[in-house]
């Protein structure tokens, strides 16, 4: 991406605020012309003194001259001051409100992504938060260059030049001169730092998800002593950032150098130039002063064309990383139209075959039929397709081939926000939002009332706590146990209330009783709905009415518990090793005593 397709990229983000930017550009035009005064001025003054010295004129006609001076002096200072308020304020107020809707841009777009895109290589939370952040900022710095900026600076040199070959003409083609040796020795600077500043942007993001990785593993880190060793990859990895750093300043610093020595070279021809034409009567003494003042009109504004210039490039990296998250159009999660009037929740699931966007081939010509008003177990050892099939169930990622059918449609067809509406989903590690535990319950369905998510919470057997607890269903819901959090993402699926129910071992983190409640209350739901459930829990397994075994992303077997026992394949392995690893027969014995 280059400068102008990103200036044709934010436009859509500064248009409504247009006013804004003609506010801004016709202040600053109008300062840049009140700036012009101080060279006239000046040269006004050292020849009007001198005329005056020389024809050894009253001190009168001197006070006359400074009180002129002085008042045209005061009045630009004061409509400088009004210029400069209202160019600060207008400009700042762009910034801030393109900024906002940046950041409100990016989070919209995000949100329609498919799950797939969150887990790709280079999405990690630390490295897109790096992105979307720095993003923001280049792009509102860019904002103020492209629109406030560039304009008046441009159209300064420009009236300087002019007013430099107006005053003379070998004076300005000093100033002219000057110009594209200046331009040159920007661009090559640009080309010099453009790696350095692309591998920067991917230091600092790795930098901000290993600072993320720390804080979530903190316990796992302590509990294995493992500070040192954490301290070092951070280290290894800010001295790379650091390295990086400090060649890109001293590459700036070198060619910054040599644009302020190509300056300085410039005002020093200026000097002796006019010194010469003063010399040689062709000037009165003040032109010395007029000309290094209009060649510093020149040289400012290009100066900090310049440095613009320099911080686009700087910004165009970053903006380059956030335009690709908002315009990952791929990444869009595709939906259909359908809406029938009533889901009945007969899954079938024809000759699936899938592999996650990094490769890992995770389910292999899968068939099941899934029916409504009945509990169906997915039962495998760890890594065997189970958690896979949920997330094609429900639309977050889609078969590679084969197709999967919702009462006869494809699930392609249906509108994705529809089927969604229609699922309620327990994982294993639940998610709790942070707020109170009434907003994470209500997350279920936000219009419910009171009374509904009590219910919930009675049916979820988490009730009687939250009433124990100081603030009740207005305690933070984070604070919780793992084992209330995952009662607390039940409730949430009890108060949404919809006919087709996956869960993915939503009794892991309970204690033995609430496992029992729990299951009791699933039992009592499954009426009329279609129940999935993926568990290492015997008793869970054993009531199914139909249970697919799967291993390394196959169907083994499928059926009624005694079916699939009686098949002697990975059912009956999991199932002897699980119960004998409960010891049936010394718990037999003590419940018998
Ligand atoms: N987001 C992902 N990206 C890439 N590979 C994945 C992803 N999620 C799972 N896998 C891989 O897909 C395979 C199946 O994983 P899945 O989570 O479906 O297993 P599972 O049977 O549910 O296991 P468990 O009982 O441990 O939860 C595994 O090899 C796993 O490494």
């Amino acid at each position: 991406m280059n400068l102008f397709q990103l200036n044709k990229k934010l436009k859509p983000f500064v248009r409504p605020y247009h006013w804004l930017v003609v506010a801004t550009l016709l202040l600053t035009l109008v300062g840049s012309l009140a700036a012009q005064v101080n060279a006239w001025i000046l040269r006004y003054t050292v020849d009007g003194i001198t005329d005056l010295v020389n024809k050894h004129e009253a001190l009168a006609a001197g006070w006359k001259l400074l009180r002129f001076i002085t008042i045209v002096l005061l009045a630009k200072e004061v409509l400088n001051a009004v210029i400069q308020f209202g160019q600060k304020f207008f400009g700042e107020k762009l910034r801030i409100l393109v900024s906002q809707d940046l950041a409100q841009a990016v989070i919209e777009k995000v949100l329609t992504y498919k799950v797939a895109f969150f887990t790709g290589n280079n999405n990690e939370s630390g490295k897109l938060q790096t992105r979307i952040d720095r993003g923001i900022e280049s792009l509102t710095r860019l904002v103020q260059n492209f629109f406030i900026d560039i304009l008046p600076l441009f159209a300064n040199a420009v009236l300087s030049l002019f007013l430099m070959f107006n005053a003379n003409f070998y004076v300005g083609l000093v100033g002219l001169c000057i110009i594209p040796v200046y331009f040159f020795i920007t661009q090559r600077q640009a080309v010099k730092l453009s790696g350095w500043r692309r591998s920067l942007r991917g230091f600092r993001e790795s930098k901000s998800q290993g600072i993320i990785s720390i804080i979530d593993s903190i316990t796992v880190i302590k509990s294995f002593n493992r500070e040192k060793l954490e301290s070092k990859k951070q280290l290894d990895l800010q001295k790379s950032l650091t390295d990086n750093q400090i060649q890109t300043r001293k590459t700036s610093f070198i060619f910054d150098g040599l644009k302020s020595f190509i300056e300085q070279f410039g005002v020093v021809l200026i000097i002796i130039l006019t010194a010469y034409l003063v010399l040689n009567q062709h000037m009165t003494i003040g032109a010395i002063m007029f000309h290094i003042l209009l060649f510093n009109n020149v040289s400012a504004p290009i100066r900090q064309l310049h440095r613009i210039y320099d911080e686009m490039n700087d910004a165009l990296i970053y903006s380059e990383g956030f335009f690709e998250i908002i315009e990952a159009k791929d990444a869009v999660e595709q939906t259909g139209t359908y809406r029938p009037e009533k889901i009945v929740g007969k899954f079938e699931v024809i000759d699936v075959n899938f592999a996650y966007p990094n490769g890992t081939h995770a389910l292999h010509n899968i068939n099941m039929v899934i029916e409504p008003n009945k509990i169906t177990a997915l039962v495998g050892l760890s890594g065997a397709g189970k958690s896979t099939v949920i997330n094609l169930l429900d639309k977050f990622y889609n078969p590679g081939t084969g197709k999967i059918l919702l009462d006869g449609i494809d699930l392609n067809e249906y509108d994705t926000q529809f089927l969604r509406d229609n699922v309620g989903l327990v994982l294993q590690r639940n998610h709790i939002f942070n707020g109170s535990i009434r907003e994470n319950i209500l997350y279920g369905k936000p219009a419910a009332t009171e009374d509904e998510i009590i219910d919930a919470a009675k049916k979820a057997f988490i009730h009687d706590q939250i009433m124990g607890l100081p603030n009740q269903y207005d305690s933070k819901a984070a604070l919780l146990s793992g084992g209330q959090q995952q009662r607390i993402a039940i409730a949430r699926m009890f108060i949404k209330n919809p006919p087709i129910i996956f869960l993915d071992e939503p009794t892991a983190s309970l204690d033995a009783v609430a496992t029992e409640q729990i299951k009791n209350s699933l039992d009592a739901i499954k009426q009329g709905r279609t129940v999935i459930i993926i568990s290492h829990s015997l008793s869970q397994i054993i009531d199914a009415d139909i249970i697919y075994a799967m291993a390394k992303g196959r169907v083994e077997e499928s059926g009624t518990h005694e079916e699939v026992y009686a098949q002697n394949g990975v059912y009956k392995q999991i199932f002897d090793a699980s119960a004998r690893s409960l010891n049936i027969e010394k718990i037999a014995r003590t419940i018998d005593m």
